[in-house]
């Protein structure tokens, strides 16, 4: 009798019940179901078989009683199977410590006791990610935010935002300019239980040692000469919702510890005041600095790395991941072909290649930028390669120049010598937009601001 039926499941737990009731509501969606009770007879049943997705405890009752026995299993398996699509079934207060998981590797986690329609849908992903891994199509989309992205990378990315948006977990985003830091950080929060609470935003790298305090933490009236009225800092206005501490990677040893204790204490104390207000926070942290090279050579604390990133989100460059890269341009050309008033244009299979050619060192902005300029400069309705001029921040990363000191005509615009002054900076800088900005007493959206408008 053919059922349609297809795939194999493990399910190992020690509760005969858990593998019973498991194995009663998997067996309505796959092919073979096979249950474990004991889990040292784990790796020899992954010699002799392999299967689709397995359902592992994260407790098992004759050990100690710290979920560690579950990550302990969790690595035998991937030592074993690198693709293995684990899924840990947990218990309630265990949550934290299942998005600790995720970080090694499982694929998702259920909480008990789970709704059945919830795991089948877990169970549904998982076989789906594996089967589809290579051309899925993956998008997320909030009422402020649209990701997209069908690369592999992106797609475990997107997958680890639903995970863990809805936890408490302090995240840490990692990757170079433009790859899409601040969005994932909003889609986290509009995602999260604090969707409807304050989602702040801050720039350290914009923020100087003496602006620090007052910027994060507030003041009192009285506190210095400017301070005419109490005003409430970032992690105030935060509270009850979520905090973003953008470049986190570029503050100073002064201001890592200050941070360190308010996220130690839970509490911060405005300039001028006694009194340590309590804040709730949820922090989300990017930087595009290597932090764990800075660690290595002192320049960031290893404590202030392990407070803020019980779970990591890496986002690869965009020439890592030519796959996203068709997807993102039709997205853009549809939004700035809507904004200009112009018919969506079609793509030339030759611009397709040169973009995928291109190395895109300022990422999905760039990419935006550009899509958006050759809308603007297309002639008719299909975007040509020569639409698409590339920023010389290109070459910045190419090479390191020495850059001739940049001596203004007498009679240039003053439009002229701000594009070309931004332009060296960027190019001093190797394209790092962060400490161009400081050095050109801008702040990061201030300059991004410029860029666009000289068509940088
Ligand atoms: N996967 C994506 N899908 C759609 N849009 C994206 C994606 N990634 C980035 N973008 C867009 O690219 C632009 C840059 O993204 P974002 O500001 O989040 O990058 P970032 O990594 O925070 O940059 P920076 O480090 O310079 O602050 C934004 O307009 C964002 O909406």
């Amino acid at each position: 009798m053919a059922t349609g039926k297809t795939g194999s499941v493990l399910i190992v737990d020690d509760e005969s019940d858990v593998l019973f009731a498991l194995k009663m509501l998997l067996k309505t969606e796959v092919k073979e179901v096979v249950t474990e009770k004991n889990p040292d007879n784990l790796l020899s049943l992954l010699s002799k078989q392999k299967f689709d997705a397995i359902f592992l405890d994260m407790n098992f009752k004759s050990a100690l009683n710290t979920g560690n026995e579950g990550i302990f299993w969790l690595r035998q398996i991937l030592e074993k199977d690198k693709d293995a699509t684990v899924i840990l079934i947990t218990a309630y207060g265990d949550v934290e410590l299942a998005v600790k998981s995720l970080k090694q590797g499982a694929y998702d986690f259920i909480v008990k006791p789970w709704h059945n329609d919830k795991l089948l849908e877990t169970l549904h992903n998982a076989l789906q990610a594996k089967n589809g891994k290579k051309n899925g199509k993956a998008t997320i989309a909030t009422q402020h935010t649209t990701i997209l992205g069908q690369s592999e990378a992106l797609q475990e990315t997107l997958h680890k935002i639903e995970k863990i948006a809805p936890t408490e977990a302090n995240v840490l985003i990692l990757g170079e300019n433009g790859t899409g830091k601040e969005l994932v950080a909003r889609a986290l929060h509009e995602k999260s239980f604090r969707a409807n609470k304050p989602f702040i935003s801050v720039d350290m790298g914009a923020l100087t040692d003496s602006l620090f305090e007052s910027e994060l933490f507030g003041y009192k009236k009285g506190a210095f000469t400017d301070a005419r009225e109490d005003r409430p800092g970032r992690f105030e206005a935060a509270n009850g919702g979520t905090l973003f501490l953008d470049e986190i990677g570029n503050i100073s040893p002064a201001m890592q510890a200050k941070l360190l204790t308010v996220l130690q204490n839970r509490q911060v104390t405005p300039l001028g005041s006694n009194t340590p207000v309590p804040v709730d926070i949820r922090l989300i942290s990017a930087t595009n600095e290597p932090i764990y090279e800075l660690a290595a050579k002192n320049l960031f604390r290893k404590d202030l790395i392990y407070r803020i990133n019980t779970v990591e989100i890496t986002l690869p460059p965009l020439r890592q991941r030519h796959g996203d890269i068709e997807l993102l341009v039709k997205h853009f050309a549809e939004i700035y072909a809507q904004k200009n008033h112009k018919p969506v244009p079609e793509l030339a299979p030759t611009t397709l290649q040169k973009l995928n050619q291109h190395s895109w060192p300022g990422n999905v902005r760039e990419l935006q930028h550009a899509v958006e300029r050759a809308i603007i400069l297309a002639e008719g309705n299909v975007l040509q390669p020569q639409d698409f001029s590339f920023s010389p921040m290109e070459m910045a990363t190419i090479a390191a120049p020495t850059i001739p000191a940049f001596a203004a005509d007498a009679g240039m615009p003053l439009s002229e010598i701000e594009r070309e002054t931004i332009r060296r900076v960027i190019e001093k800088n190797k394209g790092n937009i962060s400490k161009a900005a400081k050095e050109l007493g801008l702040t990061r959206t201030a300059l991004y601001r410029r860029l666009n408008k000289y068509d940088i």
